[in-house]
């Protein structure tokens, strides 16, 4: 909470609050008394060691797990939201988009028939048949489909993309829902380098218009596009500020940057 305070006290227009959050699985606390509050347009990026909480709490945000206690306020067009007793998809409605790990495209349609699904908000392989976008969706769908790189591969199917290429076309659909918090869950695993970096171009790009949570491992990815980490471990946060600063922090080392 002091963090909480602490963050409102500089100004920063915040997106989504987490405020005393727990998160309890049986008998085991995952996530104890977490506070944070994502300010808009910014890039937070989630580290920590393994088993730290870092998804636990995403899957809070996106209505996947069950808040125990605290609340998560989320601010949006239609004013403040505590999401926490609200479904996955009616807090996906409200503009917060979640991507998985492994990329979740449809297999049996093309790259541009994906697209049109998410630019026409269904989730169903079986709407593609009945689907007339309007002329200006159609033109966001083409934006993005250049934004991310595949207008040219738009009537392949998405098994012929590289693991990098189904990444972004996922985020692509995130994009078409024009989510005002998108959070992503490692989306440079398994990328390499030059895959890695335009990634991070693009969320750079991204963050003009909606604020992004990332849960990330690869630290020189989150030194490069993060305007802010949250540190977890065992379930709390243990610092927060910029990479520069929280890596400096002796505790933050021990438990996790300086373990190679
Ligand atoms: N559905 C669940 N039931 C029971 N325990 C769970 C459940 N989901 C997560 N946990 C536990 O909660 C803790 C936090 O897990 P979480 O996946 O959030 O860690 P993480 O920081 O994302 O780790 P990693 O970097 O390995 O992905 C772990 O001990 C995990 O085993």
């Amino acid at each position: 909470m002091e963090q909480l305070m602490e963050r409102m006290d500089t100004g920063v227009t915040p997106v989504l609050d987490i405020e005393d959050v727990s998160i309890q699985f049986g008998d085991f606390k995952a996530i104890k008394d977490v506070s944070t509050s994502i300010g808009k347009n910014e890039i937070r990026f989630f580290i920590g060691p393994n088993g730290a909480g870092k998804t636990t709490i995403l899957d809070a945000i996106c209505g996947k797990n069950k808040v125990s206690d605290g609340k998560i306020v989320f601010h949006g067009d239609s004013g403040d939201r505590d999401v926490t007793r609200m479904k996955e998809y009616a807090i996906s409605d409200l503009g917060i988009g979640r991507k998985f790990q492994a990329p979740s495209v449809f297999g049996g349609i093309t790259i541009d028939e994906n697209m049109e699904l998410a630019v026409a908000r269904k989730h169903s392989i079986y709407s593609t048949t009945f689907l007339k976008l309007s002329k200006e969706k159609r033109e966001y769908m083409n934006h993005i489909l250049e934004f991310i790189g595949l207008k040219d591969k738009r009537f392949q199917y998405p098994s012929s993309l590289s693991h990098g290429e189904k990444q972004w076309l996922e985020i692509g659909m995130l994009m078409a829902a024009r989510p005002k918090l998108m959070l992503l869950d490692e989306p440079v695993a398994g990328m390499g380098r030059r895959e890695t970096e335009k990634t991070a171009e693009m969320l750079k790009n991204i963050k003009k218009e909606c604020s992004i949570i990332v849960v990330e491992h690869d630290m020189q990815f989150a030194k490069d596009v993060s305007d802010t980490v949250t540190v977890f471990h065992e379930g709390t946060v243990l610092d927060e500020g910029t990479m520069e600063t929280v890596q400096q922090n002796q505790q933050v080392i021990d438990v996790y940057l300086g373990r190679g």
